[in-house]
């Protein structure tokens, strides 16, 4: 991860309107004992900060003390959150010279933690709420929080799949701040020119429904035409004020992410996270692991895209954004046909291997392949589905990617198959093993069971950071913030 170096809000202090108790209440402006002695006086600021102005190194040094002292991860990701509601140049200068540390604090896994508690941990919000029995007075209250700014960024979600623990309401909120952060911590946005959006348009969590303490609007979620003309009216709204903003959806419904995304795709500078930012920093992560970069140690195998053979565990928003982008890859890198890219890849969802005698679909395998002789009988005797292990006894995986939120799905016997089968092919092959699935307790696999199953030969990339299995052991990471 490299770090653009993030430059503070350098507005001429004189030039503000705000002073005083005001002054210091702003995240934005604020810098606590970081003020010179000219802007404090300037300010008013004199009488209410202690005599010693502190540079931001020291400023850091506290703080980070004081976050050593939080011994849980969600304890951190609280503090932390405090700190951010109180003072960004602080907040965005810890978590820059402690980024490696940090970044998993303020966003994947903890992250999710937080949204999972947000009507407990809720102390004072961040972000515009747009809930579906106020939609009479939206324009009013999108004006309310952004007229005047200038703005690059809304992220933006409506909290149905927040990574992969399910529908979490209002508190989805938490991931569009976490993308909103990052996008100023790597990629250096001015924090002030973004805005974090929750479409709350109900939840089906009926624990969240059962709480009374939930915040947010305790109703099933709307479907249906009133919510696409919900989303429709958001939409309309950025286009209208901000015509040049890049609008980021994130953590949609599957249903929904797809549909959504073609929608505006054509006429907005949209973006979906889960499908193409998945599929992008994905791809990016295959070339490194094949070879395609000159950098690469792996032997024996076929260097191009489409001399690898693709088994994607979830056909969801993640999954189908892999391989299209994948797939697209190797039409322009490999100069293949589409159809010819398409059959490089073997897609598993809950129904097993996604294959149909009568009808053709992007990415189903094709009628003429004989799937239903493989296909396992159920307990009951009624037969199911062709299950994964045999897909990968099948088909030889070189490339065996996770994004189906199942816990545990690469099992010993499924990681073996690919491994041996991948042996006795070509010894010098390694098997590319990515189990995406977030938060780490989603994993397919743990990246230590892997590389215990494959004796070590296993490249294994994950999708929430799992640090080093040993010394000499890089578990890589594959999260679609870097891109
Ligand atoms: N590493 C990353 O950058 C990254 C990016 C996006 C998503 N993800 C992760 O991928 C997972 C899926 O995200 P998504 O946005 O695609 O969700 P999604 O709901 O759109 O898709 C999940 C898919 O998995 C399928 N599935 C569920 N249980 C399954 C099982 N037992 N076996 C096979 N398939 C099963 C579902 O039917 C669905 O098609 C989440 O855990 C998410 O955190 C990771
Ligand atoms: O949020 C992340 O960590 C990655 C991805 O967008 C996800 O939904 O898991
Ligand atoms: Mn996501």
């Amino acid at each position: 991860m490299s770090l653009h170096a993030h430059k503070p809000n350098i507005v001429p202090a004189i030039r503000l309107a705000i002073r005083g108790e005001q002054l210091l209440t702003s995240p934005r402006f604020n810098k606590g004992t970081g003020f010179p002695t000219n802007e404090r006086k300037a300010f008013g600021l004199s009488s209410r900060i202690p005599y010693r102005v502190n540079t931001i190194d020291e400023q850091c040094e506290r703080a980070y003390g004081q976050l050593r002292a939080r011994d849980t991860p969600i304890r951190k990701n609280t503090f932390l959150q405090s700190l951010k509601d109180q003072n960004w140049t602080l907040y965005y200068a810890l978590l820059s010279r402690h980024l490696k540390e940090l970044v998993p604090i303020i966003y994947t896994p903890t992250q999710g933690d937080a949204i999972a508690s947000y009507s407990h941990l809720f102390r004072r919000s961040e972000g515009l709420y747009l809930t579906f029995p106020e939609q009479d007075s939206m324009e009013q209250d999108f004006l309310e929080q952004t007229q005047g700014r200038e703005i690059d960024l809304f992220v933006c979600t409506d909290s149905e799949a927040i990574l992969g623990i399910g529908d979490q309401g209002v508190g989805g909120i938490g991931i569009s701040t976490a993308k909103s952060t990052m996008y100023t911590l790597v990629g250096g946005l001015d924090p002030s020119r973004s805005v974090s959006v929750v479409l709350d348009v109900g939840t089906n969590n009926e624990d969240l429904l059962n709480d009374p303490l939930y915040v947010g609007w305790p109703f099933s979620r709307v479907r249906g035409e009133e919510y696409d003309n919900f989303v429709d009216k958001f939409v309309q709204l950025v286009r209208k004020y901000y015509p040049h903003s890049l609008l980021h959806f994130e953590d949609f419904g599957v249903t929904n992410a797809h549909r959504i995304l073609d929608r505006y795709r054509d006429t907005h500078a949209a973006f979906n996270d889960d499908i193409q930012g998945t599929g992008a920093v994905t791809l990016a992560c295959i070339m490194a692991a094949i070879g395609v970069s000159s950098r690469s140690s792996v032997k024996g195998q076929g260097k191009r895209l489409s001399d690898q053979r693709y088994i994607i565990l979830g056909a969801g928003s993640a999954g189908m954004g892999i391989a299209v982008q994948i797939r697209d890859a190797m039409i322009t890198a490999d100069g293949v046909s589409k159809d010819a890219a398409n059959l490089r890849f073997w897609m598993v969802d809950r129904e097993g291997l996604l294959y149909h005698p009568s009808f053709e679909k992007e990415f189903y395998r094709p009628a003429s392949e004989k799937w239903d002789e493989i296909i396992r009988v159920g307990a009951d005797d009624a037969s199911t589905r062709v299950e994964l292990l045999d897909t990968v006894k099948e088909v030889k995986p070189t490339v065996l990617i996770g994004c189906s939120t199942a816990s545990g799905a690469f099992t010993e016997e499924v990681v073996k198959a690919m491994a041996e089968a991948l042996q006795q092919e070509d010894p010098g092959t390694k098997p590319i093993i990515m189990p995406l699935s977030n938060p780490g307790k989603l994993v397919e696999a743990k990246p230590e069971d892997v590389l215990r199953w494959t004796g070590g030969r296993a490249l294994v990339v994950t999708g929430s950071p799992f640090g080093n299995v040993n010394m000499d052991t890089y578990i890589a990471e594959c999260n679609n913030a870097l891109i």
